[in-house]
């Protein structure tokens, strides 16, 4: 009998990050990291760096990442689970390459991996596959052992991530002054990327309009919805819209953005919107900028109340379903079948990303999936 709290083969987790400036003078280089060799223009990176400055060049994603290590760790402990958690971003430090170096130097050498992205992507899956593939063979390079990593699945359907949010909603509907609620609708958003990159996105058996990417965040989206309608009795109309577009203004991205959503149902009269950035694991720049400075200002500009609603954050909740995907894993890896905890219809999101999941436009080596250069 194994126990159910066994973790093995991993010996760690590893929180893996996008990275944030915490400071006036890393936002320019930060930027830089983020969008070396993909062609951002300079209008938008200026644009993008103003965002920082406005927040004194903080970016609260690195305070979220380091509470939800605390979270982590506390459930781990309180559940008996023996496996310390380590932290390393894409985008700024601590880097992803130090903090597996620094996790081979402590005699890791099978990791398992969360990424602070619940969705498949090219942004929100292989690119942290990608900057996996590279830190591992930044390590071979230096002579170092070469611990495997595997890459938890995407999460954006598991109860620990949804119902979080579903209270988020509810709290920000219960704040809705009483007399525009009933007529609120919900502006469910996540990050916008190009249309092509969101047609390829999951496993080509889900290619089609809009991939994976788009049926995950309307899959979570009717969740939320239901479970509204469940818990008050309204069937509250709803959408789902995009926000932080950038890119060239001829190739096509995922719209329509909230901005112009949250014209178009002032325009229609709706007398309230709660915004619910379900894309999104905390509320970081993208979330403090795009939704609460950029959009609130918006609708205050049409007299339309709004709500943004929370992400999971460090919930608990969340905490609880990473550690349910840690046992669930290694089960899995013990040649068991474990219990795939999953709301909806779509099912468990896969262990391993097949061949061709989440297409680059450039291919480059990718970890933790059936085309791993790394086994
Ligand atoms: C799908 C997706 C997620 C969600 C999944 C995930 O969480 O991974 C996400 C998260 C984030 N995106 C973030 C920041 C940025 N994203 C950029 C650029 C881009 N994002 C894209 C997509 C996504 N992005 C894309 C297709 C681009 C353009 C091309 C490229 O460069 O790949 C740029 C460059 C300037 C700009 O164009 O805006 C910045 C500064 C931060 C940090 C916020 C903070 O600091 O608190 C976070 C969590
Ligand atoms: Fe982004």
């Amino acid at each position: 009998m194994s126990d159910l709290r066994d973790p093995a083969p991993y010996d760690a987790l590893l929180l893996l990050s996008f990275g944030g400036p915490e400071g006036p003078d890393d936002v320019v280089p930060f930027l830089a990291n983020v969008t070396r060799g993909r062609g951002i223009p300079e209008e938008r990176l200026k644009e993008v760096g103003k965002h920082y400055f406005l927040f004194g060049g903080v970016s609260p994603i690195n305070a979220q990442n380091r509470a939800l290590l605390d979270a982590l760790r506390k459930d781990f402990s309180e559940h008996g689970l023996d496996l310390p958690v380590y932290w390393g971003n894409r985008n700024w430090a601590p880097y992803l390459t130090d903090t597996l170096r620094e996790m081979v130097g402590d005699g890791h050498r099978r990791i398992a991996v969360l990424a602070t992205s619940a969705y498949a992507s090219y942004s929100g899956c292989r690119q942290y596959r990608e900057n996996l593939a590279e830190s591992l063979a930044a390590l071979e390079a230096e002579g170092l052992p070469v611990p495997r990593v595997d890459k938890l699945r995407h999460y954006f359907n598991h109860p620990g991530f949804v119902e979080p949010m579903v209270e988020g909603v509810l709290a920000s509907l219960a704040d809705l002054p009483d007399a525009v609620r009933p007529g609120a609708h919900l502006a469910f958003t996540t990050h916008s990327i190009p249309t092509s990159a969101a047609d390829t996105s999951g496993p080509v058996e889900a290619h089609g309009d809009g991939g994976a990417y788009v049926a995950e965040h309307l899959e979570v989206a009717r969740l939320i919805v239901d479970a509204v309608r469940e818990r008050t009795g309204t069937a509250y109309p709803w959408k789902l819209v995009y926000q932080s577009r950038s890119g060239a203004p001829h190739i096509p991205w995922l719209e329509p953005d909230i901005c112009d959503h949250l014209d178009a149902l002032h325009g229609d009269g709706v007398p309230a919107v709660v915004m619910a950035p379900i894309g999104f694991v905390s509320d970081h720049m993208e979330v403090l900028y795009d939704l609460d400075t950029e959009a609130t200002a918006k609708a205050a500009e049409l007299g339309l109340p709004v709500r943004r609603s929370a992400t999971v954050g460090a919930d608990p909740r969340f905490a609880a379903a990473v550690r349910e995907l840690v046992l669930e894993r290694a089960a899995a890896e013990q040649g068991r079948e474990p219990r795939r905890c999953a709301l909806g219809t779509l099912g468990a999101s896969h262990d391993l990303c097949p061949v061709g999941c989440c297409p680059a436009r450039a291919p480059k080596p990718a970890a933790a999936g059936a085309d791993s250069p790394y086994a």
